[in-house]
């Protein structure tokens, strides 16, 4: 048990204080500084304060996932492939999964056999690395660098910890930002790499053309290690195909695979199959180094497979909830393509349903998610009537008394924008411009919008609710979900 000075919360807390605040995120952008192979060289130095070194990651057997978009999902299947035979077989004897960001809370971002660790391993572990990194920094000469890393790549470095402590065999691992540059990419061999759908996200640290976008994500393939990707974009293949020759890599593109006719996958949709493909590729590569035999790609899925694939749980992407006289539909779609997607799979889900339409969305502090509503109105638009009855732009705040819940504090967006509801009144604005028959509203809570919702429900004739989408940023979708839940929908 933690003690009671380092409880989870104060894990928490002190984890919430390495967030860069938003003056000096603002003031780095205006200087145009961004990540470079400066931070891999930090992490190796943390790595070495914390006690190992990149060859220990060896260890855990690395399965290595970039991309824009289906990076988590991807990881979450090959993570449930490998629950499966650990059930049959007892191996790999222990798994580990990160990911990013959070849908709850953080722990959930560092798994042990597909379950967030518990609050009290998290401080345990989160501790030992703060405190082996403080008593690092008297005996070594360079104090250059911040004591400890920021945010993300503290968890990064405490997930190796936890990892190689626990004893994981097979761990799965989610970059966070691009690739070559991301605090995952220490391992210098993975058991392989993945990159999964390519496309616009993170423009100011990664560039704002999906080549160069390529070329970040494809710093994660390592010489050495098999590396896989699916179908592309052209100008994204072939910058892909450019650094694997480069890196003496053997890039693998793989198209759906075929095996899947006989896999439920859900949703039932092409991106969803690409996923899944690249993920059967990548659980094969592990099983193999861990010299488990699977059946030849001609023949079918074993069970494991099959089974890994239909019951796998990656709560707050493409998720139904039908309640009395609302049916929810939940997703954390948040770049230009995913919402695309996702305003498509909300659209295929509620045909022929009759009841009002309502959106709830947000993204903070990006101003660019005004251009995505169009697409999230072309993909949903009706005849002779509004795209949704009702449009609600809300900020991330979950409850309207008690605010945020600690896993949720955010010190990089503007405070006076959130109270102000700056970006909510510019999305709404341009709503209204493009599907001008719409309520639009701006709430300050996501409980608010919610409840809104529910009323909009209330009276309904028999057999018709309110076919409800909520979209926009995987924090609205987290706080979403833990409202309709009435608890976290850990
Ligand atoms: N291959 C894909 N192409 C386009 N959209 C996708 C793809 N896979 C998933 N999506 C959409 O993106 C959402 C997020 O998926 P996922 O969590 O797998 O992505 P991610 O790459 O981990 O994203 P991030 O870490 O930036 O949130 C899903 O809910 C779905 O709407
Ligand atoms: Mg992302
Ligand atoms: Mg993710």
């Amino acid at each position: 048990m933690a003690s009671p000075s380092r409880s989870y919360n104060d894990a928490i807390d002190a984890l919430n204080s390495l967030q860069t605040p938003f003056d000096i995120i603002e003031a780095r952008r205006k200087a145009g500084i961004k990540p470079d192979a400066v931070s891999i060289k930090e992490m190796r130095t943390y790595l070495g304060r914390i006690g190992y070194t990149p060859k220990d990651l060896d260890r855990i057997n690395i399965v290595h996932v970039a991309g824009t978009k289906g990076k988590g999902s991807t990881c979450a299947f090959v993570d449930s492939i490998l629950a499966q035979y650990q059930r049959t077989l007892s191996v790999p004897h222990k798994t580990g999964l990160f990911t990013s960001p959070h849908l709850i809370a953080v722990r959930e971002r560092i798994r042990i056999n597909s379950k967030p660790i518990s609050e009290a391993l998290f401080a345990k572990y989160f501790f030992e690395v703060w405190d082996r990194l403080e008593q690092s920094i008297t005996t070594e000469e360079n104090t250059l660098m911040a004591p400890r890393p920021i945010y993300a790549r503290y968890l990064t470095l405490m997930s190796w910890h936890v990892f190689l402590q626990e004893g994981v065999e097979a761990a799965v691992y989610e970059t966070g930002i691009g690739g070559e540059f991301d605090a995952t990419n220490v391992v210098e061999r993975p058991v392989a790499s993945g990159i999964s759908t390519l496309g616009i996200d993170h423009v100011f640290a990664l560039g704002n053309t999906v080549d160069k976008i390529a070329w970040h994500k494809a710093g994660i393939m390592k010489t050495g290690s098999p590396a896989f990707t699916i179908e592309q974009v052209p100008e994204a293949a072939e910058v892909l195909k450019k650094r694997a020759v480069e890196k003496e890599v053997n890039l693998e593109v793989l198209e759906i695979d075929p095996r899947l006719s006989a896999v439920k996958i859900r949703p039932d949709a092409a991106f969803q199959k690409r996923n899944a493909s690249l993920a059967i590729a990548l659980a094969e590569a592990v099983l193999l180094s861990l010299k488990i035999t699977i059946p030849p790609k001609n023949e079918p899925l074993a069970d494991e497979f099959v089974d890994g694939l239909e019951k796998v749980v990656w709560r707050g992407r493409c998720e139904v909830k039908p309640e009395d006289k609302v049916t929810w539909h939940v997703d954390g779609a948040h770049t230009s393509d995913s919402l695309k997607m996702s305003a498509k799979w909300f659209n295929d889900e509620i045909s022929g349903r009759s009841g009002p339409r309502i959106m709830i969305f947000n993204q903070q502090g990006r101003s660019e998610a005004v251009e995505f509503l169009e697409s999230i109105q072309k993909a949903t638009k009706r005849e002779g009537k509004p795209a949704f009855d009702h449009v609600i732009f809300c900020t991330n705040v979950t409850y309207a008394v008690t605010g945020y819940k600690r896993d949720f504090v955010n010190h990089q967006f503007d405070p006076a924008d959130i109270d102000k509801m700056t970006v909510q009144h510019r999305f709404a604005e341009k709503w209204s411009s493009i599907d001008p028959d719409a309520t639009v509203k701006v709430m300050p809570t996501i409980e608010q919008s919610i409840d809104y919702a529910r009323q909009l429900g209330e009276g309904l004739p028999e057999g018709e609710s309110v076919q409800a989408f909520i979209t926009g940023s995987l924090h609205l979708v987290g706080g979403a979900l833990g409202i309709l839940e009435k608890a976290d929908a850990l």
